[in-house]
């Protein structure tokens, strides 16, 4: 006997879901897991769109299954923890990110790198240990492992704290990883996205020197007077382009959609770093000669550890890094996922769940 969502596991839940490629999302009701002895359950109260959803809900990396419920930048209170819960209590408020579960026993796990570990489960679309598909967080309630919970510090606020779970984490790990983040060196941000603008901000913080690198002229005054990059190029225009040549010491790039390589590395140093962070649907086109010349690097980096990821977001109360926010309510989905195609968003969107999301609707 098939078991419908709704009714596999005993906690009710409700959330929007796609349906099919088309991406579009409806109200969706499904279940989640009751509260096991290392589990925590938190009311959702907000959550980020990141681009990723958008790939996953219209299938773009062509790994999707339906009803996708999106949402990997999950902010919340705690409602309930489990027997052998040690670190959270009600009350507390807590966020999960892409993931939410990991083998724990390979060299990755054991090296606080469960992005890494080839049993890795993301917190929707995949499926649970017991079998069960996973859903995110454009829904009413969270059920994880206490492993996978990160403790928001009080000084967040929690909206515009619920992008830092994806991609606070997504763009502070590529930075301490490949060495970008010492003070004095000259780092470039391509696309000033949800992705990039956060990564503008952690690269600042660590007292990097930012070149925001981007398609749109119309973003310079923004990214200078309000994010504090300290220069802005046009990738279109050749004269800056020109002009930059070799000064950068590594480049982050978080475009979603393929785009040229070859004037980026251009733009680095020798032994300078290019790091893809962006995932666009189809490859890239890598030219060889001009990395040989210079020993240069491309690399990428997948969001980042348990560990890292709760340092991420310590760091970023210290310095007061949240992330730029445009707040919505749920019945607005479809119209952000609109718009974040045009990148018409300064700089994510985050769905206020506690206040507009009623499973009535
Ligand atoms: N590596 C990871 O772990 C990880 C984590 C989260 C997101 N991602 C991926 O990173 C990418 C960015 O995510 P986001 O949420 O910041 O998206 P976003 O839409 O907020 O930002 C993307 C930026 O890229 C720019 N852009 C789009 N097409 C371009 C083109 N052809 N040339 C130049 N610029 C272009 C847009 O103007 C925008 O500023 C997505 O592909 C997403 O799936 C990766
Ligand atoms: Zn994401």
């Amino acid at each position: 006997m098939v078991v419908s969502t709704e009714q596999e596991h005993p906690k009710k839940a409700f959330g929007w879901a796609a349906r099919d490629s088309s991406g579009v999302l409806s109200p969706f009701k499904f279940s989640r897991r009751e509260t096991g002895e290392k589990d925590v359950s938190f009311k959702v109260l907000y959550c980020g769109i990141c681009h990723s959803d958008l790939h996953m809900a219209k299938n773009e990396w062509g790994s999707s299954t339906y009803p996708l419920v999106p949402g990997h930048e999950i902010v919340g209170v705690v409602t309930e923890v489990g027997s052998k819960v040690e670190k959270f209590k009600v009350g507390d408020k807590v966020g999960v990110g892409c993931m939410v579960g990991s083998c724990h026993s390979c060299d990755s796990c054991a090296n606080n790198l469960e992005n890494y570990c080839p049993k890795m489960i993301l917190t929707y679309g995949s499926k649970y240990l017991d079998g069960t598909t996973t859903y995110g967080g454009y829904s009413d309630v969270m059920v994880a492992d206490e492993h996978f919970i990160v403790r928001v510090p009080d000084s967040l606020p929690l909206d515009g704290a619920a992008p830092l779970l994806c991609a606070g984490i997504t763009t502070y790990s590529p930075l301490r990883y490949f060495g970008l983040d010492k003070p004095g060196m000259h780092v470039g941000v391509v696309g000033l996205g949800g992705l990039g603008h956060v990564a503008v901000k952690f690269a600042k913080a660590m007292g990097v020197k930012v070149t925001v690198i981007s398609t749109s002229p119309n973003k310079k005054e923004e990214a200078i007077d309000h994010l504090h990059a300290d220069s802005f190029l046009v990738s279109r225009d050749q004269d800056q382009m020109q002009a930059a040549l070799g000064t950068m010491d590594g480049i982050i790039d978080t475009v979603s959609a393929v785009h040229p390589l070859l004037p980026l590395i251009g733009l680095l140093k020798s032994h300078g770093k290019l790091v893809m962070i962006g995932a666009p649907e189809k490859p890239l086109e890598l030219p060889v000669f001009p990395l040989l010349v210079g020993r240069k690097i491309v690399g990428g980096s997948c969001i980042g550890g348990m560990k890292e990821t709760q340092e991420m977001i310590d760091f970023a109360a210290k310095h007061n890094i949240t992330a730029d926010i445009e707040v919505v309510p749920i019945d607005y989905l479809n119209t952000a996922m609109e718009r974040l195609v045009k990148a018409d968003v300064r700089y994510r969107f985050v769905i206020d769940i506690g206040n507009t999301l009623k499973s009535s609707s």
